[in-house]
């Protein structure tokens, strides 16, 4: 089969492209590099340097489907420059699926987020919950979903929207790398490595045991092997929305602790305030992902999550 993958160069988008080449798939990384970086596109798929609003200019009817990781997706700036979101995640996607719809491309895999909720009622989350999303981020996420329900709806997509939590750990020569890095498990490394001083805790009076947020953390490999499923489980018409976790939180300091474990290096830490449009609490209920589409995540240790993590965060750091 042959597949666009948006945002390709990308972390998630990465490494899905590199299980998507290895089951024998064709290939083509569409990514405009604002966060992405062109090595990190896998070896055997071919790269095109451009926008997702001009995905039109590429799309044609030999492609079997799109995997659309293109986006913007920082919670904390998004509550800064709301406007971005916007137009990058649901102007984008608007473009994308518009340029599909005139292609007669009928598959669509999409990164949906476990922010879409905001703050839950119910711990772990299905994707029955309220979606009240506490950042712009997550409410431009929720409308591409909206946006894709409508799309299969009247012209007949095939669309799975997967809504992870929080993604981590590396799969061979692809990992998580932001510059300037923005996530927790990769700062609290660089941390690990002497590279910076300090990790901040934004915010330790939260309602949680102890006060820092709680996340479920995912390893990418588990991610990927649910995208490979999810194309063979997306029906014409349809509009399937999974969740994607362990079904497990960490808090912030746990995550911190794990790190000085795995790394033996010391981490020091200091109280920030709160980051805006931060929830206390997001842990995954995967029932639907192990009901639907069969998956079996295998990779849930947080210790072998952040080892892996690590070994990447070396292998980079050799490589500046
Ligand atoms: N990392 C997580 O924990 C997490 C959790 C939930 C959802 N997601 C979603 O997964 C997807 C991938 O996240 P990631 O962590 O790999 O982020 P990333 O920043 O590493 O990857 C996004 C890629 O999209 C590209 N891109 C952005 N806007 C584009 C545009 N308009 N046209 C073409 N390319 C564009 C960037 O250059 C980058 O390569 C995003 O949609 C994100 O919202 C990520
Ligand atoms: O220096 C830091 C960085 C983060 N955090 C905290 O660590 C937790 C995790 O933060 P990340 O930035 O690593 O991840 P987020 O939970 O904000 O968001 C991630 O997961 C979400 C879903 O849960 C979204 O989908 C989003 O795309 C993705 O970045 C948060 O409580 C955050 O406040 C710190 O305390 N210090």
């Amino acid at each position: 089969m042959k597949y666009l993958v948006t945002g390709g160069a990308g972390y998630v988008g990465s490494v899905v492209a590199q299980h998507l080449l290895e089951a024998g798939h064709e290939v083509t990384v569409l990514d405009n590099l604002t966060t992405g970086f062109r090595e990190g596109v896998p070896a055997g798929a071919t790269f095109i340097e451009g926008d997702i609003r001009d995905a039109a200019k590429w799309l044609d009817a030999s492609y079997d489907g799109v995997l659309h990781f293109a986006a913007s997706s920082q919670v904390g700036e998004s509550v800064v420059r709301p406007e971005k979101y916007w137009d990058n995640n649901v102007a984008g996607s608007l473009a994308l699926l518009g340029a599909m719809r005139d292609a007669g491309v009928p598959k669509l895999v999409f990164s949906s987020t476990a922010a879409t909720y905001g703050e839950p009622e119910q711990v772990p989350i299905r994707e029955t919950a309220p979606t009240r999303p506490t950042s712009p981020y997550g409410a431009s996420k929720l409308a591409v979903d909206h946006m894709i329900t409508g799309e299969a709806g009247a012209h007949g997509l095939a669309a799975v929207s997967l809504r992870y939590f929080n993604v981590a750990g590396a799969y061979g020569a692809h990992g998580e790398r932001h510059d300037p890095e923005s996530h927790l498990i990769p700062l609290v490394l660089q941390v690990a490595q002497g590279r910076r001083e300090s990790i901040s805790v934004f915010g330790d009076d939260y309602p949680t045991p102890d006060g820092t947020c709680v996340r479920d953390y995912i390893h990418v490999a588990d991610l990927a092997e649910a995208h490979l499923l999810a194309l063979t489980a997306a029906r014409p018409g349809e509009h399937l929305i999974c969740n994607l976790g362990n079904g497990e939180g960490f808090s912030v300091r746990e995550v911190i602790e794990t790190v000085r474990r795995v790394t033996g290096h010391p981490v020091p830490e200091v109280v920030a305030p709160r980051r805006g449009g931060d929830p206390a609490v997001l842990v995954a209920s995967a029932d639907t992902a192990r009901e639907k589409l069969g998956w079996n995540p295998s990779r849930a240790d947080l210790a072998g999550i952040v080892a892996d993590a690590w070994e990447f965060a070396q292998h980079i750091s050799r490589e500046r």
